[in-house]
């Protein structure tokens, strides 16, 4: 028997685990200006101005860096239960996260490992957070209005995107070879390009969180901090203008090598018959529309993902592998 899938709304929240909280508020605060929302002393509590639900990160010290759980919020307490029937019916591992035992401010939560292999949450109680979006003396940094989506490295592509369709995502635009073999694809919930993507390689591993901004010249600002600071070594890719998207956008990596995109201007993908736009694999625009080549380290670099008792969990070789794609005759070579 087909299980009813959980009414996901969007993307809520990624749980990080950090090796040096200090170092970690150094960057996701003083540099990013995210809002420290709530803290105790092993865990950090963010959001982004924007945001009025209590947070959309949480940084954990740990003694590995990894990605902890990405959380998804659901429309109802009763889809929290759908969720729990969904993956049981699947045979994944699923566990209840009671309010108050998992992230504060959550509520009833339940995570499971999913097919892919991660670790994730369905919540629907969060509590408020004060509303930051004209509290124009606390916007600092990049001035982050939200998060705006997961990017996933596993090797399936092809059964990522099978899952997340089962779970009523939409496909906004995709990476595909000359055979429509599938390199990468872009999925959403909510009416914008993507709360999910997936990067072919090995996996379960966590590729990056994208954090929206509302302007171009934010994206551009915080790279010129960090390189005003001579902390220039923490800019992995861009600033540039994304094919896939059309956002503009820029790569950090935090001082433990999370990668977090500062992510402006994508579109709207609300309606039903949206359709899909395919990229080639060998268009060099695809990934940045002005043709500038992706550095090796943002194809091959991601971070572990822990269990549902916070082991590291083993990673499943690539299958397919983007930077090997040769650029046709009509590329720039
Ligand atoms: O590099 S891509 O244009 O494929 C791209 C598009 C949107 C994203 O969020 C991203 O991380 C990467
Ligand atoms: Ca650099
Ligand atoms: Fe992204």
């Amino acid at each position: 028997m087909q299980h009813t899938p959980p009414d996901v709304i969007r993307s809520a929240y990624a749980q990080l685990a950090v090796t040096d909280l200090a170092a970690a508020r150094w960057f996701w605060v003083e540099m990013l200006g995210l809002h420290v929302q709530h803290e105790d002393g092993a865990a950090l509590y963010l959001r982004g101005t924007d945001e009025l639900t209590h947070h959309s990160l949480v940084l954990r010290e740990g003694p590995v860096a990894a990605l902890d759980h990405l959380a998804y919020r659901v429309r109802t307490p009763e889809d929290v239960e759908r969720a729990a029937g969904f993956f049981t019916a699947l045979g994944r591992p699923v566990r209840r996260v009671p309010a108050g035992s998992g992230a504060a401010g959550v509520g009833d939560a339940v995570r499971v490992v999913d097919p892919l292999g991660f670790t994730v949450e369905f919540f629907h109680g969060i509590a408020r957070g004060e509303r930051l979006i004209q509290r124009y003396d606390l916007h600092r940094g990049a001035r982050i209005a939200r998060l705006d989506h997961f990017n996933i490295c596993t090797p399936d592509i092809p059964a990522a995107y099978e899952h997340y369709r089962s779970l009523g995502f939409g496909c906004s635009e995709t990476i595909e070879g000359d055979e429509h073999e599938l390199y990468a694809a872009w999925m959403y919930r909510k009416q914008t390009v993507h709360d999910v993507a997936f990067t072919g390689g090995a996996g379960p591993r966590l590729h990056h969180i994208g954090m929206a901004t509302h302007e171009s010249h934010q994206v551009l600002h915080i790279a010129d901090v960090f390189g005003s600071l001579r902390k220039e070594h923490h800019i992995e890719r861009g600033p540039g203008r994304h094919g896939v998207s059309n956002a503009f956008y820029v790569y950090l990596r935090d001082p433990d090598g999370h990668r977090v995109e500062i992510y402006t201007s994508d579109y709207y993908t609300g309606d039903p018959d949206h359709e899909t736009y395919r990229w080639n694999v060998h268009d060099d625009r695809r990934r940045d529309f002005w043709g500038n080549a992706v550095i090796e380290s943002w194809y091959k670099e991601a971070a572990p993902v822990l269990d549902l008792d916070g082991e590291p969990q083993p990673v499943a070789e690539a299958k397919i592998d983007e930077s090997a794609a040769q650029v046709g005759a009509d590329g720039l070579g």
